[in-house]
């Protein structure tokens, strides 16, 4: 279960920035090695207070250990040609990372695994680059010899995932008095992208937009609703609308009833706990708006369901070389890309189910 992570306590906040500014996938930095420890410790402070305030510490691992538990057990039930199936946890930037997972599958003389990511729409900056440290680290050997790999890389329109977020919807809506439900404002918001991986044609707008299409259609487009975006950092023009400036632009026009329903990460995290609800919510709340956040995936059965579905239909389909170990598109470049590791990690992934 590839994810990117977060620090489970306050003091693991550090390290995890340091990662996350280290990746060049992610944000490609002139000097990296040199920059991204220095720009890590200047944002330590800031980033601490706010896992303090949600807390103590990112639930991202409680939760993806309790999604991967639960899904494994019904894996077995829906697909026990290959059972017993376990789940593993490879985070791209906090505890455990690929190479302390890599370490314990080895051990464990695995032999088939599956590469699946935990963001349900694909972007390069995010399960691009847990590919391709996956590919990295794969291809060395840190997994063990002869491992067949397969990889689910995308799962943004799966009917199990819609209605989840969709059953999340509902519950929120339902904290609305009942003659003021159908004027609700369903503000879909998303962790943003730079314009410059925006620009180099990659997928992710296009699959979370997808992803909201077809929660709308479950929803049978019983409310106005947009997709607005957030938690872009530093000087460079990222997608926008902004989440912050779209919540003071509707109160403006007097669309004073919103549900925010986070659409493009499974569990909650700081954007949710802390910006969603704590910044944006209250900041939202001064202008006179009633804001409910539809509640992230977590622990939804629904959702969890969802999860042992794909990689049943995927072990099905995927297994044994009957058809390419990964999706069709996962094998297309974006066509400004011009990153080396991304066609080297699409080759060996063909090639690593055969
Ligand atoms: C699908 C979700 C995400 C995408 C797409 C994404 C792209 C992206 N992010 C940065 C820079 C940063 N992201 C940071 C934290 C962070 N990012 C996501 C999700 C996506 N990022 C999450 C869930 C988190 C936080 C973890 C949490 O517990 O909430 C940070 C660190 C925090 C900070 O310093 O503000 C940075 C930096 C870029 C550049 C990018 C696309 C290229
Ligand atoms: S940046 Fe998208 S494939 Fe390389
Ligand atoms: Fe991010």
């Amino acid at each position: 279960m590839l994810n990117m992570g977060g620090p489970s306590t306050v003091p693991e906040t550090h390290d995890f920035l340091k990662n996350l500014f280290s990746d060049g996938d992610l944000i490609p930095l002139p000097f990296q090695s040199i920059l991204a420890p220095i720009i890590a410790r200047r944002r330590t402070p800031q980033i601490e207070k706010q896992y303090e305030d949600i807390g103590g510490g990112s639930p991202i691992l409680k939760y993806t250990k309790i999604q991967g538990e639960r899904m494994a057990a019904l894996l077995d039930e829906l697909h026990p040609a290959t059972a017993p199936h376990k789940a593993y946890v490879a985070f791209r930037y906090a505890r455990p990372l690929t190479d302390e997972t890599a370490r314990e599958m080895k051990a464990d003389g695995v032999k088939r695994a599956v590469a699946f990511t935990q963001y349900p729409q694909y972007s390069c900056s995010t399960t691009g680059s847990s590919l391709n440290e996956l590919y990295r680290k794969g291809k060395t050997g840190d997994f063990g010899d002869g491992v067949e790999w397969s990889v689910i890389d995308r799962w943004g329109t799966h009917s199990g995932f819609i209605e989840a977020v969709a059953q999340n919807i509902e519950r929120a809506l339902e904290k609305f008095p009942a003659e003021h439900r159908s004027d609700v404002v369903l503000l879909f918001s998303a962790h943003s992208l730079p314009m410059s991986v925006v620009n180099r044609g990659d997928p992710y707008i296009l699959e979370v937009s997808a992803s909201v299409n077809a929660v709308m259609d479950r929803l049978g487009h019983a409310n106005p609703y947009r997709l607005v975006w957030q938690s872009q950092v530093g000087p460079s023009a990222w997608m926008g609308m902004q989440t912050g400036e779209a919540l003071k632009g509707l109160a403006r026009l007097g669309r004073k009833r919103v549900v925010l329903v986070p659409i493009a990460f499974t569990s909650d995290h700081i954007e949710t706990l802390y910006e969603l609800d704590l910044e944006y919510a209250k900041e939202a709340r001064e202008h006179g708006v009633e804001v409910h956040r539809a509640e992230s995936l977590n622990e939804s059965p629904v959702f969890i369901r969802a999860l042992a579905d794909l990689a049943a239909a995927h072990l099905k389909n995927h297994s044994g070389g009957k058809i390419g170990p990964t999706s069709v598109q996962l094998g297309l470049r974006c066509p400004g890309c011009t990153n080396a590791t991304c066609g080297a990690q699409k080759a060996w992934f063909a090639r690593a189910g055969r």
